[in-house]
């Protein structure tokens, strides 16, 4: 594994810290007027929707066009998105556990970064110096993305965002350094998708809907894991996620010894190009047409609640698709679970110790891969070890 440079210089108590703990996201709007503002950022994401030279022109025509309908869904689930609430408890928890596991980095900080709404990246960036990270004093981050699985839509597009606030707010030297004297040293946790810690969380809400049907039916009650979709264009890309989502569903499965039937579907496909299948909400009613009415819908690729499991499954597919059928269930989201935050804590106790920038699997470039960007945000945070080259 690559190993991470010596970063800081021990304080008056010995330990190395203190290390901000950076929660890396996509964010969403906290109120139904963000939602505006949300998706602009979205729209304008080219890792996530590349629209060539037209992005800034077809971008905002679309982000505005679909603004008052997702106004309508967020305003279905509350008023907002709770993501912002959720990562706040869970990175400060999180940080609690690690300053008694780890003290030899403590006192750790948590922050927050979200990609398309407050705090964003450079809010967050700006926060890390103000507080004594960086700005010649060096420290150190470690980017810790919260999609256990890796895609280069989702964690790809946080990590260039980071890579490019930080050479806007702690720039490259003239001599061309890569790490200006006193820069803040990032590493960065870039997947996670079979972690023990989240194969029990995600097992132990899935038990807990089991145990709502009668025993006599409960072994027949089919699991249908869902997870966010990706245009077919970024899976033939190369890209890794769908592998890293079945990795997880695999994981879960083998921890309940395989007790019950299972599919793997994907949700929430956006405009008319080909995504990735069989759609979750076909799925439900294929097999509640067919007899099948005990179904537990799992999601696997995000860690607290959102439009798509608060409204996409909650409302539309079992209020709609499933409706009359009450043994049609949703397992909880992470949110607060106390397993899956003490999964984070060791997780990220495992990084700290093991001194690696970040996993093997960075350096290799989706087979497809023609972004300048991919290359360069991936040359500087493999390059923080020195051993590793980009392919
Ligand atoms: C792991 C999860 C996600 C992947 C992978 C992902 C890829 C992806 N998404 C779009 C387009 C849109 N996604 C939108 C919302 C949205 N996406 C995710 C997660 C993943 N997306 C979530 C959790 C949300 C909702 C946020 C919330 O707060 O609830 C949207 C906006 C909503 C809409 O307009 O319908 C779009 C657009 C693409 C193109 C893509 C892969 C390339
Ligand atoms: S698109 Fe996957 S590495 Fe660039
Ligand atoms: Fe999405």
């Amino acid at each position: 594994m690559a190993t991470l440079a010596p970063p800081v210089t021990q304080n008056s108590t010995g330990s190395k810290g203190p290390t901000a703990m950076v929660f890396m996201n996509m964010g969403g709007p906290s109120t139904t007027d963000e939602v505006g503002d949300f998706l602009s950022r979205l729209f304008a994401d080219g890792d996530l929707i590349p629209l060539g030279r037209l992005q800034s022109y077809i971008g905002p025509l679309i982000s505005r066009r679909r603004t008052p309908k997702i106004q309508k869904q967020y305003a279905a689930i509350g008023g907002g998105s709770p993501i912002r609430k959720w990562s706040e408890l869970q990175s400060s928890e999180m940080c609690k556990i690690l300053d008694q596991t780890s003290p030899e980095t403590a006192p750790h900080k948590p922050y927050v970064a979200f990609r398309y709404a407050n705090p964003l990246t450079e809010e967050m960036y700006e926060r890390l110096l103000a507080d004594g990270f960086g700005g010649g004093k060096g420290g150190r981050a470690v980017a810790f993305t919260q999609y256990p699985q890796y895609s280069c839509s989702t964690t790809g597009s946080s990590l260039n965002e980071l890579w490019k606030w930080r050479n806007r707010l702690e720039g490259k030297r003239a001599t061309g350094e890569t790490q200006p004297d006193g820069a803040i040293t990032w590493s960065v946790i870039d997947r996670w998708p079979a972690h023990p810690g989240l194969i029990e969380a995600i097992a132990k809400n899935i038990e807990d809907q089991l145990v709502t049907y009668p025993m006599a039916k409960r072994k027949d009650v089919v699991l249908l894991f869902s997870a966010h979709s990706l245009p077919m264009s970024v899976v033939n890309r190369g890209d890794p996620y769908p592998a890293e989502v079945a990795a997880t569903v695999y994981a879960v499965m083998q921890r309940l010894g395989f007790s019950n039937p299972y599919r793997l579907c994907w949700q929430s496909q956006v405009g008319p190009s080909a995504w990735l299948g069989a759609q979750t909400s076909d799925t439900v009613r294929e097999y509640v047409k067919r007899g099948q009415t005990d179904l537990v819908i799992i999601p696997v690729a995000f860690t607290s609640d959102h439009i798509e499991t608060l409204y996409e499954i909650d409302q539309e597919v079992m209020h709609e698709d499933a409706k009359g059928y009450p043994g049609v269930k949703r397992a909880a989201s992470l949110n607060d679970s106390p397993i899956f935050i003490q999964a984070l804590a060791d997780l990220a106790r495992d990084h700290l110790q093991s001194g690696e920038s970040c996993s093997r699997q960075m350096a290799l470039r989706c087979q497809g891969c023609t972004s300048e960007r991919c290359l360069e945000q991936k040359k500087f945070f493999v390059g923080q070890s020195n051993l590793l080259s980009v392919l």
